[in-house]
């Protein structure tokens, strides 16, 4: 296995706005990424960093991938292809067109009723589905899904969920989705984002032995993330969370939470 991506210290501002600051990440060959975060924590500002989409103005990356497919959260408007035309005509511009790949995934997503449908009139459902499809037809090197379950419903997200799990630990996978649950099932590692910083990217088990350690304190001693005024939050192993917690309390520390990093 090799890394196929290296971000050091990235950051990213539009319009004089930061939107990410230091990242910092490795992505290696066969890994599955779920990113997790609030709203506007910066996952599709990450999602497509890592992808090339976005260059950073600060620090660098490495992209040591050649090719990569990628579904934004949201399906452009105003497309007239037909859901037929629009998946042949990306087959073909991939040089993978085949016809019974197209069928395959079409009948599997239950799509052969709107094939003939301009995007434009397709539901958002219909429209997140061909996404989905044309993404896994490229067979790119990684791929790219900014929250890939919008707008399905529950069987069709179990039927993308059954083909990301084909997937997990073999080829590369970076994703951001809300569901903490889904993402611990998908996912080998778990990127938070907070506040358009990367606050860590650990492998699932590790994640799930760590703890988060909310506190107000009047200065930042241990290069804790801020949240707010005097308030930042640490993440650390469960078996070094009462020693930190001691710790804080030492310096005249308030601790405001505690709780598990899988925890929601
Ligand atoms: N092109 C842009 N111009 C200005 N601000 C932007 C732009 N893209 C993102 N932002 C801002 O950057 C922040 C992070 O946005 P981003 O979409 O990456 O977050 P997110 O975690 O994916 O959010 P959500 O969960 O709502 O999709 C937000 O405050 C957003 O308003």
């Amino acid at each position: 296995m090799g890394k196929l991506i290296e971000a050091i210290e990235s950051g990213l501002s539009v319009n004089g706005k930061e939107i990410l600051q230091g990242i910092t990440i490795e992505i290696e060959q066969g890994t599955t990424v779920a990113v997790t975060g609030v709203n506007g924590s910066g996952k599709s500002s990450l999602i497509k960093l890592l992808a090339g989409i976005s260059e950073p103005q600060t620090g660098n990356i490495q992209r040591y991938f050649t090719s990569y497919a990628y579904v934004p959260e949201h399906f452009p408007e105003h497309l007239s292809f037909t859901v037929r035309n629009y998946l042949q005509l990306l087959a073909e511009m991939n040089g993978s067109y085949k016809e019974k790949e197209i069928d395959y995934y079409t009948s599997l997503f239950g799509l052969e009723p709107f094939l003939d449908t301009p995007l434009k009139k397709c539901s958002k459902g219909t429209k997140q589905k061909a996404g989905f499809i044309q993404a896994l037809m490229k067979k790119g090197e990684v791929l790219f899904l900014d929250e890939p379950f919008t707008g399905m419903d529950e069987g069709t997200v179990q039927i993308a969920v059954d083909l990301l799990m084909e997937r997990k630990g073999r080829k590369t996978t970076v994703f951001t989705l809300h569901e903490t649950e889904l993402a611990y099932q998908l996912a080998t590692h778990i990127a938070v984002m907070e506040e358009g910083r990367l606050v860590s990217c650990l492998p699932v088990k590790q994640v799930s032995r760590m703890m988060e350690i909310t506190y107000r304190m009047s200065e930042n001693r241990w290069q804790a993330v801020p949240l707010a005024e005097h308030t930042y939050r640490l993440v650390v192993e469960e078996t070094e969370s009462d020693k930190m917690i001691g710790e804080i309390l030492r310096h005249n520390g308030h601790i405001i939470e505690v709780k598990g990093r899988g925890e929601r």
